[in-house]
């Protein structure tokens, strides 16, 4: 809360519900903007700013599945032989921004244009590369990045050896694969080292939603006594905002009756408020496959020491490099670029003209936007684990060839589970691979992969394919029958209460008002309306800079 003069019990001028990535990210705005409203942010999860394990960068992953993670998995997904997958969410001050992996990156810009030209006026990439720029300090970064806002980033200092070779592999071998070092300015076609959100000035720890916005009294005193109960109503004199992120968002507008009127119906919510059918609709996320390979390389055993005497060490996370690419830099010939398009149009074709399948359609024609994601990851991140204590290769070093699909044609859903709306966890449906092209894209990205790992000087950094292993997997119909074993995602749902025209299935309008109401707003990524190539937090510290500007131009 941010009051000269605290307001009745139980009453605030805006009470944001989630505080997560957007969600703290609104309320410092807004609490910088309006000095006299009260605001208050409802938070599930606690506030542990001195956690380790989530401020150590080397130390990232460590939190999913724990104490800090809401621990959600779909259900079982048909096309991927019936595997449930994991998707975890940060239950914790500063939502999933606290249990992320740190990559800082943007989408091209057409991508955000993309947003206007469905419907959405003022959403595009001038305006929200000024909000994502307002949200970030780049240390060192190319000129047009941020320079005062809160959250921190900058290229990590530490590069193992082995991880010298991949640009210069990409580059030599993938000419029209340039080094792109200016890849945050809406152009991000190339090979590079991203930033991560990693703050120099504040110990080389993560620079999260938490930690770079809360004024320090509040943050010294977390626990703000707040007791929500049944009895315990709290109003809003201005507005309520949807901060919950992309699965819980819609769920708490269908637990309070704002959804389609089918689902509500059949899950006994009464009174049912606004029929909404494109609530929990229109979910979409980045499908993930990987190739994974020993190296020569061995960890370092004195690393968190130098941790703790201020040196560099691996500790502070390494670098990772990326290539975001079209299709026509990653297939082989013409022939499979026109297959992948066909198939795309297919898949449009069958969605009955929905305005942001067709978008993605337009975007494979543009060669500015990504298609494909390689991640060039330390560590042995596939799904076969890491070789148990006792067998040959435990000990060694791995890294993994991560490939990601950046416009799966699939899409999902979210909504309460109708045995127990207000009890059980979300019931998500991604239904992931549920067509052709998805497919056939993830097959091309895994040959992508490999060929990359084969070419040098990067081969000569590896000894084994550890997996899926070279022996194993050979022809498409083998690659097609990993990607079914072993897809799983980045973690990026969005879209789940979409920013779009009401007719179109959107939730929102581009003020961010729900529909059929003046005083509730959802600002996360729920409201992404179609997918960007990007990893998506600087997008939603942007969605949140600019929602706060509407919200303190509306209040006046
Ligand atoms: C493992 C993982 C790795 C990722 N890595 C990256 C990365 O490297 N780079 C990147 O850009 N993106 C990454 N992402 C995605 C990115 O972190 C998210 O897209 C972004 O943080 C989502 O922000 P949000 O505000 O929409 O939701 P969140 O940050 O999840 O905020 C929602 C908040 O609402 C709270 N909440 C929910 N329901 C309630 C309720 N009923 N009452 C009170 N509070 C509630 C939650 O506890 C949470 O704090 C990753 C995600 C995951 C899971």
């Amino acid at each position: 809360a941010n009051s000269a003069k605290p307001p009745p019990t139980g009453e605030y001028y805006y009470i944001i519900v989630g505080g997560g990535t957007a969600g703290i990210a609104l309320a410092t705005r807004l609490g910088q903007g309006l000095k006299e409203a009260s605001i208050l942010v409802i938070e599930a999860g606690p506030a542990t700013l001195d956690e380790d394990e989530i401020n150590v960068p080397g130390l990232k992953g460590s939190t999913l599945g724990g104490r800090y993670d809401w621990n959600f998995t779909t259900i079982p997904q048909i096309h991927l032989k019936n595997r449930t997958i994991f998707t975890p969410r940060g239950r914790v001050l500063g939502g999933t921004s606290a249990p992320n992996l740190l990559t800082w990156d943007r989408a091209s810009a057409a991508e955000y244009d993309s947003w206007e030209a469905i419907g959405n006026p003022g959403w595009n990439w001038h305006t929200m590369a000024a909000a994502m720029e307002k949200a970030e300090t780049y240390v060192g970064g190319p000129p047009g990045s941020g320079t005062s806002g809160p959250i921190q980033a900058v290229t990590n200092r530490v590069l193992p050896v082995h991880q010298e070779s991949f640009i210069a592999t990409v580059a030599r071998n993938f000419p029209s694969i340039p080094n792109d070092v200016d890849s945050l300015q809406g152009n991000p076609i190339g090979v590079m080292f991203q930033p991560e959100n990693i703050a120099p000035a504040a110990g080389y720890n993560r620079s999260y939603s938490a930690n770079a916005r809360l004024p320090p009294a509040r943050r010294t005193q977390p626990g703000l006594p707040v007791t929500l109960s049944d009895t315990t109503v709290l109003t809003a004199r201005r507005e309520i905002i949807l901060s919950a992120g992309a699965f819980q968002t819609p769920t708490l507008l269908e637990q309070s009756g704002i959804g389609s009127s089918s689902i509500l119906h059949a899950t006994g919510i009464t009174p049912q408020l606004i029929d909404l059918p494109g609530v929990g609709e229109n979910h979409q996320d980045h499908l993930r496959v990987q190739v994974v390979l020993n190296t020569k390389a061995t960890f370092a055993a004195e690393e968190w020491a130098k941790r703790v005497r201020g040196e560099p060490s691996f500790y502070d996370d390494t670098g990772a490099g990326y290539v975001f690419a079209d299709w026509k830099r990653v297939v082989s010939g013409g022939d499979d670029e026109k297959r992948l398009v066909e198939l795309a149009k297919g898949v449009v074709r069958d969605g009955k003209g929905d305005v942001g399948l067709k978008k993605k359609l337009d975007m494979l024609g543009d060669e500015t936007v990504p298609q494909a994601e390689v991640i060039f990851s330390d560590g042995c991140t596939g799904v076969k684990g890491y070789p148990p204590r006792g067998s040959p290769l435990y000990g060694k070093g791995f890294f993994a060839l991560i490939g990601a699909l950046m416009h799966p044609l699939s899409r999902g859903s979210v909504h309460v589970d109708p045995a127990d709306p207000y009890g059980k966890p979300p019931v998500i449906d991604p239904r992931f691979l549920d067509n052709e092209y998805d497919m056939a894209g993830l097959v091309e990205i895994l040959k992508f992969c490999r060929l990359i790992a084969r070419a040098e000087p990067l081969r000569s950094v590896w000894v084994d394919e550890y997996e899926p292993g070279e022996e194993l997997v050979q022809t498409d119909e083998q690659w097609t029958e990993y990607v079914r074993n072993t897809t799983l995602t980045i973690f990026h749902p969005m879209g789940t209460a979409a920013m779009l025209p009401r007719k179109d299935g959107g939730v929102v309008d581009s003020k961010l008002v729900v529909y059929g109401t003046t005083n509730l707003r959802v600002v996360d990524a729920s409201v992404i309306p179609v997918q960007i190539s990007a990893h998506p937090q600087t997008g939603v510290y942007g969605i949140a800079e600019r929602a706060a500007e509407i919200i303190i131009a509306a209040h006046h």
